[in-house]
């Protein structure tokens, strides 16, 4: 999830974020090294903790990088950070991280800071980290404690269609074991059975159904164990597990602006379930939405978009092909607009996030109207 700056990011750094950030500064040229080191720590250490984790800890040793970067760049703007590790503590409920964990991984955590940030380390730098930790940490436990009162740490969910639309792209219905709520626009966490402990993100492809059932769609990718068991694998009756659904990326129903829609491969996923979440709110606004695909046949879902366009006066669907205009979706939404009292909305591969943004803003979208999600969310998406 992006991490909103709150109004007291402004605010001088205190004296143990500047301690904390110089450690950051020290080893980030040698990140991998820290973490693998860290894991080494806690493996040895706590045999009986490496089930937790997946057999492969590639991205895993990224993520856990990623958490700490964005705590110690948020240290001083306590609203922000406070809600990211208030998701942060609710997503690790999923992966069976009980409170009495915490204390251990933060030893290990400061063993490798200490070795690999020797040069600036000393008693006030890890006094400054143990603070920081002990408060980090505790906000995680926190949230995940109150959660474990409202939901469960996973859904099962059983495959109830698998429909193979091109020779890597699949679209899955699935039927979770108890009732799922979230919302149009949001995300979720997948683990297969093929590859425990391994979860990828995925946005639902529909809004909220009375029939319970939920819908995916999924490349597969050269190296992406998840998505290629999901598309050439899975099969109606396996069990997959969700964690709980996250993102911001939905729809504020008490306005009534225009929805600009930007849908990048199986980044229209989400955008279809903005347009049902319209649609059943009866609302006349108009929703503009761009689909950009490779090719003609990578537009898979072409017909069930142009079916909702038929069915919905306010909706317009324009899909936008590399190969046959030489250009890419933000051009094409360039040549349109203006834009003026719309919303925006981005879904798709990270560079054309990025460029769509870049597009955005240059033709006066306001950045407060731009709406997508963390961009390395997407990254660690559908692999
Ligand atoms: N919530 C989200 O943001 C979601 C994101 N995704 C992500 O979307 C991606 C979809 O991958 P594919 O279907 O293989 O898409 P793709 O690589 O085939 O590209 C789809 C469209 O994006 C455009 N595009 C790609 N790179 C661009 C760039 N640098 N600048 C401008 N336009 C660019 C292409 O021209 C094409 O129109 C995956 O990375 C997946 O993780 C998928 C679902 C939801």
């Amino acid at each position: 999830m992006p991490v909103q700056r709150s109004a007291s990011a402004v605010e001088p750094a205190s004296a143990d974020a500047v301690l904390i950030r110089r450690t950051m500064a020290e080893i980030a040229p040698i990140a991998d090294k820290v973490t693998s080191y860290f894991y080494a720590l806690l493996f040895v250490r706590h045999p009986e903790l490496r089930a937790l984790f997946p057999a492969a800890m590639d991205v895993q040793r990224d993520r856990l990088l990623k958490a700490l970067l964005t705590a110690a760049e948020h240290l001083d703007d306590t609203a922000a950070l406070v809600g990211y590790l208030r998701d942060l503590g609710r997503g690790h409920r999923k992966y069976g991280t009980r409170a009495e964990h915490y204390p251990v991984l933060g030893e290990c955590l400061i063993g490798a800071l200490s070795e690999y940030a020797a040069a600036v380390w000393s008693p006030e730098t890890e006094a400054a980290w143990v603070r920081a930790y002990t408060t980090m940490s505790q906000t995680m436990i926190d949230a995940a404690a109150m959660d474990e009162l409202l939901s469960p740490a996973w859904w099962h969910a059983e495959v109830v269609t698998h429909e193979l639309r091109t020779p890597d792209v699949a679209v899955l219905t699935v039927r979770p074991d108890q009732p799922y709520p979230f919302l149009a626009g949001q995300y979720t966490s997948l683990e297969t059975p093929w590859w425990p402990r391994v979860w990828r993100h995925y946005s639902f492809a529909s809004a909220p159904r009375s029939d319970g059932l939920l819908t995916f769609h999924v490349k597969a990718v050269p190296a992406g164990w998840v998505s290629r068991a999901l598309v050439h694998r899975a099969r109606p009756g396996d069990v997959i597990r969700l964690g709980s659904p996250v993102g911001s990326m939905t729809v504020d129903h008490k306005t009534d602006g225009g929805l600009l829609c930007l849908g990048g491969g199986t980044g229209i996923a989400p955008i279809k379930a903005l347009v049902e979440d319209v649609a059943e709110h009866g609302a006349r606004r108009r929703v503009e939405v761009f689909y950009g695909a490779r090719t003609e046949s990578d537009l898979y879902d072409i017909d069930s978009m142009l079916g909702l366009q038929r069915a919905h006066p306010w909706l317009s669907v324009r899909p936008v092909i590399d190969q046959r205009a030489f250009r890419r979706l933000p051009d094409a939404v360039r040549e349109y607009g203006p834009w003026t009292g719309y919303d925006a909305y981005l879904s798709g591969p990270p560079g054309m996030i990025r460029s769509s943004v870049d597009a955005l803003r240059g033709i006066g979208v306001p950045s407060h109207r731009i709406r997508h999600d963390a961009v390395e969310e997407v990254l660690v998406a559908g692999d």
